[in-house]
């Protein structure tokens, strides 16, 4: 058997192979791809076995290259021992299918308003069309991916919710928080050493048989606490959180729980449930939680298993660092993972 990256030199050598001897550049290109593979040995160690929640949803899941990228890395993240849970959204797609109904649609402090006819166009896309497609789009990898929603074995149960902008309380409709988690389907799909994919449509607990629109960062957030997760890992479609956006030089590479409280009243719309998530999960248990950028191809590779690290990582509050302690720098360079 003749391996692709070699060549058949001489009909005469039946059964050897030859190639070229590496020129100096060669060498150093194949040193720096064995370097990486190195780097992540104390992070494969460190992660073996752990269990991560994975955020996919926004724009960053709209591109087919970005897509096949990101599947990758969660069979990567799979096939070197890790537990992976992906919790998707959807939001660009349920847009587009809106659009297509000639339904209109708003957002309000970062959540869909929701009416009963938006709710079903929701359910349908969220959990009818992403959830498959992404399902479809893993198991390219084996057949590893199983997809539920929120509705499946009772895994989630919501309660509806407002939201307050500009300090008045506005109704959104049947938008929904998730109070409860009974995680038991998701333990059994782990459990085989398959990979769940969530949906975030969930039952409503004060009325039989409607269902809520939960937005998927805050479901992602409930899941992780209630999985007693390592990590959260938000993808978005920005480099991470700044401190004064849009301030190209303020991005976050760290920050405890008080500044992450104190810098939700000063981000804007999208950025606002990825960091209430970040900080539901913190304070519900899960030791570290992270919005990245989606955009850059592997990035959740990047932040799982090099030193550098990638986006803003979220912490509990330490004795010992004060909120502006933390390291802030522009940049891409966080701290160890
Ligand atoms: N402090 C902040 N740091 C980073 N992004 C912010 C901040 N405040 C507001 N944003 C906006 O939030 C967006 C992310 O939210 P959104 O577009 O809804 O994400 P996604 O499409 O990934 O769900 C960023 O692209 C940016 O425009
Ligand atoms: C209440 C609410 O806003 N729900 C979201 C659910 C999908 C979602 O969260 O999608 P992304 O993660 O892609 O933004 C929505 O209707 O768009």
């Amino acid at each position: 058997m003749i391996a692709s990256n070699q060549t058949m030199t001489g009909a005469h050598l039946t059964g050897t192979t030859k190639r070229a001897a590496p020129d100096a550049a060669a060498i150093a290109a194949a040193q720096a791809k064995a370097a990486t593979l190195a780097e992540a040995l104390p992070w494969l160690e460190q992660f073996q076995d752990a269990l991560v929640v994975v955020k996919y949803g926004g724009n960053a899941m709209t591109d087919r290259s970005l897509q096949d990228a990101f599947a990758q890395d969660i069979a990567f993240m799979r096939f070197a021992g890790l537990r992976v849970v992906v919790v998707h959204g959807g939001g660009p797609q349920i847009k587009t299918m809106l659009t297509r109904l000639g339904i209109a649609s708003e957002f309000k402090g970062g959540l869909r308003v929701t009416t009963p006819e938006t709710m079903d166009v929701v359910r349908m896309v969220l959990t009818g069309q992403v959830g498959r497609e992404l399902v479809g789009l893993l198991n390219q990898h084996g057949p590893i991916a199983v997809g539920l929603s929120g509705e499946d074995a009772a895994l989630f149960g919501a309660r509806r919710r407002g939201v307050i902008v500009d300090g008045i309380e506005h109704d959104i409709g049947l938008v929904g928080d998730v109070v409860e988690v009974n995680p038991s389907a998701v333990q059994d799909i782990l459990a085989t050493g398959r990979i769940p994919v969530v949906s975030t449509v969930a039952p409503d607990l004060n009325a039989d048989g409607q269902v809520l629109n939960v937005n998927a960062d805050t479901a992602a957030a409930a899941l992780a606490a209630a999985l007693g997760a390592r990590k959260l890992v938000v993808l978005t479609d920005v480099e991470g959180v700044y401190a004064a956006w849009p301030d190209r030089d303020s991005l976050l590479s760290a920050m405890d729980l008080t500044a992450a409280r104190d810098l939700l009243s000063r981000v804007d719309e999208g950025m606002i449930p990825k960091l209430e998530a970040c900080i539901a999960a913190v304070e519900g248990g899960v030791p570290q939680a992270h919005v990245i950028d989606g955009r850059q191809p592997h990035s959740l590779l990047l932040e799982v298993f090099t030193s550098e690290g990638i986006g803003t990582m979220i912490v509990p509050d330490t004795p010992h660092a004060a909120s502006d302690e933390l390291p802030k720098q522009s940049g891409t360079q966080g701290v160890q993972p």
